[in-house]
Formats: structure tokens, C-alpha cells, sequence
């Protein structure tokens, strides 16, 4: 059997403890997604701890460092399927240091707001991903209610 390809993204919010906005990316590449939005990451490289590799991508894609907050918790361990060959796993994060730019693989990033949803909603993205922002969605408006942070 041939090994699934693991991809990581991160769900950048503009706060971890109060998030309104989400930072989303709009990619330049391969022909199928180019201009379909996405969670700013990529592969990770072999040997290579998904968390570090998250670091890694959102570093040379937007040129921002994060802190990493919860995963968003995912249907199996290994992620949200993507197609028949990856499976994504998010993290929730946070700005810590740099102004995110579009340096690589994206020719633009909005900030969506997230407390009602529709605009992160109604952007075109990456069809697998949907599943991944109602998820999003649900867990920031559940976490809103219970007073806690986004992924617990
Ligand atoms: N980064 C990212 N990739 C996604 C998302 N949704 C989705 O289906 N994908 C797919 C697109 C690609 O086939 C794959 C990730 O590849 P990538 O091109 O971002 O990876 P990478 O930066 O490491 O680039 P490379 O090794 O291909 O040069 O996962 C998403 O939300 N974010």
C-alpha cells in the first residue's frame, strides 16, 4: 500500500483567546487550485514532526512565526482526507512575530471574520476543505459559548 501523503495547515486566527478572524490564502498553483482559498501549509518532509513542518510553511509562505494552539480535532488520527492520496491535519495558531505576505504559493490572504461565518463560507475553497471550515466554524462558536479557547 502506498503511504498517504501528510499535509499540515494552520487556522490562523488574529487571537487565540478571542478569535474573530481567520487568515485564509489564496493559491497560485497547480492549475486544479489555483485560485481556490486554503489553510496556509503544505507536506511534511520526511522525518519531519507535523508541528515543526507547520512552523516551516507558515514561515516561507506567508513570513510569519506562530505560536500553535489546539488541533482542530479531525474524523480520524491521521487527519482530514483530502483525495485519495493526503490527509490534512490543522492547527489552530496565532501571529507571533512578522506581518503575513503572500511569498510563495498564494497571490493573496484575507482576514475573514468568523463569528458569523458566511464569509469564510462563501469564498471558493479547495472543495475538500469545506468540511474543515464548518468544522472551523462550529468549534470557535463552541468555544465562544463556553468561554474557553478554540480546539478544546
Ligand atoms: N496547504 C494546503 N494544501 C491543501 C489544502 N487543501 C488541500 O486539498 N490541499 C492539498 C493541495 C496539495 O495537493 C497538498 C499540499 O501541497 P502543497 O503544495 O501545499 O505542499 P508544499 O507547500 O509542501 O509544496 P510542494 O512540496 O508540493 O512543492 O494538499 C489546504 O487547505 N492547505
Amino acid at each position: 500500500m502506498t503511504e498517504l501523503i501528510n499535509v499540515v495547515g494552520g487556522a490562523v486566527l488574529d487571537s487565540l483567546s478571542a478569535p474573530a478572524r481567520l487568515l485564509v490564502a489564496r493559491r497560485t498553483a497547480p492549475p486544479q487550485f489555483a485560485g481556490m482559498w486554503e489553510f496556509p501549509g503544505g507536506k511534511v518532509e520526511r522525518g519531519e514532526a507535523p508541528e515543526s513542518a507547520l512552523h516551516r510553511e507558515l514561515r516561507e509562505e506567508l513570513g510569519i512565526g506562530v505560536v500553535l494552539g489546539k488541533e482542530l480535532e479531525a474524523p480520524g488520527p491521521a487527519g482530514w482526507p483530502l483525495n485519495e492520496k493526503a490527509v490534512m491535519r490543522v492547527w489552530f495558531a496565532e501571529v507571533a512575530d512578522g506581518h503575513p505576505r503572500p511569498l510563495e504559493d498564494h497571490d493573496e490572504l484575507r482576514w475573514v471574520s468568523i463569528r458569523e461565518g458566511e464569509e469564510a463560507l462563501s469564498l471558493p475553497w479547495i472543495p475538500a476543505d469545506l468540511p474543515i471550515v464548518q468544522a472551523l466554524l462550529a468549534n470557535v462558536a463552541a468555544a465562544a459559548r463556553a468561554g474557553s479557547v478554540p480546539g478544546s
